[in-house]
């Protein structure tokens, strides 16, 4: 039998994302006034010596010498070490576990740091290789153990010789030392370890460059082989997300790449292929064509409520999991409504305009309170029912319509026709989803049955007010006023015109589509659509998911998850158990869920397989999509 390989890992820039002498350079110097020089010493000294610039024992002794060094600035360190770590490392956390018994930590950092660290991966203290600091009675560091041959130049090479390791070796780390284990023939393989540091010179010396853990995992054949590296999946937002949505993406080592504006169908042809998954808002228009284009698509987020934008069926029909963020800014729209609502009563927009022309028009005619109103609210979901309880709370009298049982809240009672509703209303609010039956919703025959000089509001959809007739109604005073948040035909980015029928028209408040649009919703959006993106790529779980049968999974542990999205007809679940058998796998968990068009079955099984033997489930029948988790 071969013998086993061991996998030598080097520490500072590798297995934390710091470098111990710099970090201890902070905490020495703390205060003190030439702090900033030191340290910059003390850094400059570190990339020479990790460069192969200077030799490694000489930068060791003479960091040490620039630093004031106490047993307690050690102590401080080594108790925040974990929180150092390099995120692709604590991501892959198992492999280190599992695989402690074939890894060495290799490293001409000290013992009092290194092992914490080592202890949370499972390395027993005899395969931690590194310096010991020595101390004066004081507790002031005097220097390193000089017998240690790490503590000199070409050390790593030389222990790693002296283990007399009977298999291959693979070395993996930033620097030249580590380089060096390869160049002088004590590693049959380097890895140039680049999350933290990209250093040229060590890059060029390397067998292969490992920007993560995953991809060193993934090119050495170990546990992540039968799942795609992280920094390969390539996630493309449109729309100017937030920020807080592309941090979480890429501390879990996904790609990110974002854009500010939407991109009209045929820029996002181009720009969706090879892309894993999509986010976007409620301007992108994901049609059948650019589903068809985007040739690696698992994913796609609406970083917002509305999925109208999205051809669902056909997302379904490719296996594509569609995501949304149903309730992060309901309050937000909720919000605007009840302000806006004010404002129209009481004719704010002209009188501020008027003011800002130098105008002074003090008077109430027309100005009338809120207290006392009937508001319709047309659409009773989320931010309808929100609405129905601000508005309550406020004085007014809450009627509602929706196509569905909806529990009514407080007062609020429910009418049974849009038409009823119409007529009874002081204040129309549209609070309907964007599906296409809803378009034209409120036309001229409907305006023509409100309430003589009632208000209305949409922060619903565009389409869903033909805004001509609105327009008419508005011009010949048939209605009092209105709020519009949404337009037929929206600007792609800020750079671009808007034009509309309803602009210039009296006691009519327009707003670039910002119901959703505060902080706190835009921050909450990003956290939590991120969120359900990360537990289908990492789990396979698709709570929320508006397209594919929702199931809710825990992390797999000790197992191989097998997903698979296929067309709902029978046998498919049959079939597709034979080739796990066929594969001679054991199943130690499955879970099917379907709807009426797509089944999910998401299988565990033990580690030990073949990744080639699984193929076969591809060419079951009616597979619309297969994927494995390492
Ligand atoms: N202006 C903005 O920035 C924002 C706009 N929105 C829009 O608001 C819509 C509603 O959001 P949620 O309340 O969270 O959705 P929801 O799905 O909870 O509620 C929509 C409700 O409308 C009802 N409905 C649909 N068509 C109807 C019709 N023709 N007549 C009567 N009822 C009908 C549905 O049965 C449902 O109860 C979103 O779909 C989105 O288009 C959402 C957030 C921000
Ligand atoms: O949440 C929604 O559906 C919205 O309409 C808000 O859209 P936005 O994210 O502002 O493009």
């Amino acid at each position: 039998m071969a013998e086993p390989t061991t996998y030598v890992f080097d520490f500072d820039s590798t297995l934390v994302r710091i470098e111990t002498l710099e970090a201890l350079a902070d905490i020495a110097l703390a205060g003190a006034p030439d702090a900033a020089a030191i340290r910059a010493e003390v850094a400059a000294l570190t990339d020479q010596a990790m460069a192969g610039d200077l030799p490694f024992g000489e930068a060791l002794r003479r960091r040490l010498t620039l630093l004031p060094l106490t047993r307690d600035h050690v102590a401080e360190l080594a108790a925040r070490i974990l929180d150092e770590g390099t995120p692709s490392v604590r991501r892959n956390l198992r492999f280190f576990r599992e695989n402690a018994d074939r890894i060495v930590i290799l490293s001409g950092g000290f013992r009092e740091i290194i092992a914490p660290l080592a202890a949370h991966l499972h390395v027993p203290p005899e395969r931690v290789l590194c310096n010991d600091l020595i101390y004066d009675p004081q507790g002031r560091v005097t220097g390193v153990e000089a017998a240690n041959p790490l503590s000199e130049a070409g050390g790593k090479p030389a222990v790693i010789r002296a283990l007399g390791l009977p298999g291959p070796v693979v070395m993996i780390g930033d620097g030249w030392t580590d380089a060096e284990v390869r160049l002088a023939g004590a590693a049959d393989r380097f890895h140039a370890f680049t999350e933290i540091v990209r250093r040229e010179r060590v890059v060029a010396a390397a067998d292969a460059e490992a920007p993560s853990m995953d991809e060193f995992l993934h090119a050495e054949g170990l546990a992540g082989r039968w799942s795609y590296p992280r920094a390969r999946i390539r996630i493309l937002l449109l729309e100017n997300i937030h920020p807080a949505a592309v941090e979480r993406l890429e501390e879990a080592g996904y790609t990110v790449e974002s854009l500010k504006g939407a991109l009209d169908e045929d820029a996002l042809i181009e720009a969706v292929r090879g892309v894993h998954v999509l986010g976007v808002r409620s301007k992108t228009q994901v049609s059948a064509r650019v589903l068809e284009a985007a040739d690696r698509l698992m994913a796609l987020a609406a970083f917002c409520i509305g999925t109208n934008q999205i051809d669902l069926d056909a997302a379904a029909a490719r296996g594509v999991a569609v995501f949304n963020a149903p309730y992060s800014n309901t309050r937000s729209v909720v919000e605007l409504a009840v302000g806006l609502t004010i404002a129209l009563l009481r004719d704010v927009a002209d009188k501020s305009a008027a003011m800002h022309r130098g105008e002074w028009n003090k008077s109430a005619a027309g100005s009338r309170e809120l207290r006392g109103k009937t508001l319709g609210i047309v659409g009773y979901g989320a931010i309808g029912s929100q609405l129905s309880v601000l508005a309550e709370g406020l004085g007014m009298r809450v009627v509602f319509h929706d196509l569905t049982e909806r529990l009514a809240l407080g007062n609020a009672r429910r009418m049974n026709s849009l038409d009823a509703l119409l007529a009874e209303s002081d204040v129309v609010s549209l609070h309907v989803d964007g599906r296409t039956e809803n378009t034209a919703l409120i036309g001229a025959a409907q305006l023509s049955r409100m309430k003589e000089g009632a208000l209305l509001l949409n922060l619903s959809r565009g389409h869903v007010v033909d805004v001509g007739a609105l327009a008419q109604a508005l011009g010949a005073g048939r209605i009092g006023g209105a709020a519009v948040d949404v337009f037929p035909d929206e600007p792609a980015t800020n750079a671009d015109p808007f034009d509309s029928p309803l602009r210039g028209l009296r006691n009519v408040i327009l707003t670039p589509h910002i119901g959703g649009s505060t902080e706190e919703a835009q921050e909450a959006i990003g956290a939590f659509a991120a969120e359900r993106l990360l537990a289908y790529l990492n789990r396979g779980d698709t709570t929320f998911c508006v397209n594919l049968p929702n199931v809710q999974l825990a992390e797999v542990d000790g197992a191989h998850r097998i997903l698979h999205i296929h067309r709902n007809q029978p046998g498919v679940l049959a079939d597709l158990n034979r080739a796990l058998a066929a594969a001679g796998l054991n199943i130690l968990g499955q879970h099917l869920k379907t709807d009426e068009r797509t089944g999910y079955v998401i299988t565990d099984v033990d580690r030990d397989y073949d990744p080639e033997a699984l193929q076969s489930l591809r060419s079951v029948a009616g597979t619309l999509r297969f994927r494995m988790l390492h």
